[in-house]
């Protein structure tokens, strides 16, 4: 399947290989479904090549798949995972226009190979015999094949056992591509309900459930947790003056804002309306006053951009933290301190962090 070549022996095989017998961009469409160009190294491909090496008893073989200028090596006995030849120098693109099946006894003397003659002195390969990989709507999108030291025949066996592990092949391409369907269409679904979707923040659902646990971390460990309420001020105005799209906009740039300003172990969530809550793992009173000033001052520095008008909010935020050493943590009594000084920041003023007593 390679050989090195440049030049008009190239040119020979890029003629060779058309007219294809299959509408090329279809072909093309139906490989790229399967998800599995330049994937990892799966070691239930190599079982395969394994047991046509041996088999056909040859010292190559591979699982190679098609693609418009290339050939990569999904799996590879004697070449390696990954690489990959110019699809004008693999024997392999010829496979897959010929038919299911390409045996060539003796690449030196067959019209299509003989110019690959770098690829017999760099491989010492004098016979191929490969299986295209045939999907169920009919396209080749790639090959089985192996090829010998020594021009040879297979025997009629080898050849059945070759096309079966063909087949093998394209059953395990269309496993792995459900498997990763799956997966992709698990963690969007899984990301969908623990958002919410107007700020991108996780939802008041995972809120709860990820308040009990870090309580629970926290005790287990000793370490502190903070709780930060944040509620922007006056927004009834916003929608009241501008309309609810615009409350909705405001929000919305709040919500990424937060998003990028906490670190990966802390928990931003949609508490209720205009309300959010960050919860700050391993963070105590100090480190909480900190972070909850820098984010006042963000929010309230964002001009927001909506239908001609430059709105901006300022919001009040309300911060709880853990005593260290408490026999146990009590998530809900950390939120609640937490809401009671957001309501002494509302009433002292509003656009101003209160830390709980
Ligand atoms: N646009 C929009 N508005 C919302 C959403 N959720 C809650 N609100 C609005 O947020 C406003 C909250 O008003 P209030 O509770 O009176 O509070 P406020 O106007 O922010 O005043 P203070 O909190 O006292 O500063 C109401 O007008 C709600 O309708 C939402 O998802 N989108």
């Amino acid at each position: 399947m390679v050989a090195m070549m440049s030049g008009p022996e190239a040119d020979a095989i890029g003629a060779a290989l058309a007219p294809h017998q299959f509408d090329e961009e279809k072909r093309l469409d139906a490989l790229y479904r399967y998800l599995q160009l330049d994937s990892a190294r799966d070691e239930a491909f190599d079982l395969l090549i394994e047991a046509a090496a041996e088999i056909c008893q040859v010292p190559y073989a591979t699982v190679s798949l098609v693609d418009r200028d290339r050939v990569w090596t999904k799996a590879g006995i004697g070449m390696a995972q990954g690489s990959e030849v110019p699809r004008t120098q693999a024997i392999c693109a010829h496979t897959i226009v010929e038919g299911d099946f390409l045996e060539i006894p003796n690449l030196a003397s067959d019209a299509r190979t003989a110019g690959l003659s770098r690829q017999r002195e760099e491989l010492g390969a004098q016979m191929y015999a490969g299986a295209s990989l045939v999907t169920g709507d009919g396209f080749r999108i790639g090959t089985l094949c192996v090829m010998d030291r020594e021009p040879r025949q297979l025997s009629e066996r080898q050849r059945r056992i070759l096309g079966g592990l063909a087949r093998q092949a394209m059953a395990l391409i269309e496993l792995r591509t459900h498997e990763r369907q799956l997966k992709d269409a698990l963690e969007r679904a899984e990301h969908l309900a623990s958002t919410d979707t107007l700020t991108g923040l996780l939802n008041r659902r995972v809120l709860f459930e990820r308040l009990e646990q870090e309580a629970a971390r926290s005790h287990r460990y000793d370490t502190p947790l903070s709780a930060v309420l944040i509620d922007l001020d006056h927004f009834k105005r916003i929608n009241d003056g501008y309309g609810h799209a615009a409350g909705d906009a405001v929000l919305r740039s709040v919500g990424k804002l937060i998003r990028s300003a906490v670190r990966s172990a802390d928990v931003a969530a949609r508490y209720g309306g205009e309300e959010i809550c960050v919860l700050l793992p391993q963070t105590g009173a100090e480190g909480a006053q900190r972070f909850a000033e820098s984010l006042r001052r963000k929010i309230g520095a964002i001009v927001h951009e909506f239908d001609g008008h430059r709105l901006s909010v300022t919001a009040s935020l309300g911060v709880a933290s853990t005593a260290p050493g408490l026999a146990t943590v009590d998530p809900q009594a950390l939120l609640k301190a937490a809401d009671i000084a957001l309501y002494r920041a509302k009433r002292e003023g509003r656009d101003r962090v209160v830390i709980a007593d």
